[in-house]
């Protein structure tokens, strides 16, 4: 009886890992996440001049966002959003020029949960700049807006990306 009780224990360990601890993770913590839309210009005219980057996760529905993740216990956001662009892109906040007065929050359900995302904008200082990708996606696209805002299916992050697009085209903010 013993013997099975600790096989049981250790088959239980075992797919402690992947989704069952996401899952777990999700069931506790609060969430909010920070990251950046990350734009470069490239020589054409405005406004073919902008692109945008997304990244195409390698688990779930494999969507599109902007580099972004989880808010750690004690971290600020800010810092949460260059420590996830760095980890996810590879970019840090050496290759980016942060904007002034571009914050924008997403809220939206995630497996029957509140979720509170915050984007700032950054232009690549090297539009050459490559990507470098973590294991958390499998794919990356720099894309003018309307390609961008197909990539990213949801309606309000084609909204942010719209007022990004406004925002460098005028330096105003939607109203
Ligand atoms: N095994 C496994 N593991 C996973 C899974 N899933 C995650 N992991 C692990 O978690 C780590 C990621 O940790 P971070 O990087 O720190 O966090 P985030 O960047 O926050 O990333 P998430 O993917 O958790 O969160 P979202 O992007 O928010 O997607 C969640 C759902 O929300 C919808 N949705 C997304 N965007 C929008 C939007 O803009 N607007 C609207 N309206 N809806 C939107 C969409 O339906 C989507 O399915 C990975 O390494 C994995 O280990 C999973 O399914 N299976």
């Amino acid at each position: 009886m013993r013997s099975i009780c600790a096989v049981q224990v250790r088959r239980l360990d075992m797919i402690e890992s992947g989704t069952v601890h996401y899952l777990r993770y999700l069931s506790v913590m609060a969430l909010r996440a920070c990251g950046f839309i990350i734009f470069r210009r490239l020589a054409q005219s405005p406004p073919d001049n902008i692109e945008y980057l997304l990244l195409q996760t390698s688990y779930g529905e494999h969507h599109w966002t902007p580099p972004k993740g989880h808010v750690d216990p004690g971290e600020d956001d800010l810092t949460t959003a260059l420590r996830e662009t760095r980890e996810e892109a590879g970019l840090g906040e050496e290759h980016l020029r942060i904007a002034n007065n571009f914050l924008k929050e997403l809220r939206y359900q995630v497996r029957g949960k509140d979720k509170t995302v915050l984007y700032w904008l950054a232009e690549l200082r090297d539009p050459a700049m490559s990507v470098t990708l973590s294991e958390e996606h499998q794919d990356h696209r720099w894309a003018h807006l309307e390609e961008a805002c197909k990539l990213a299916s949801y309606k309000d992050l084609q909204e942010t990306l719209r007022e990004a697009q406004h925002f460098l085209e005028t330096g105003e903010k939607k109203e």
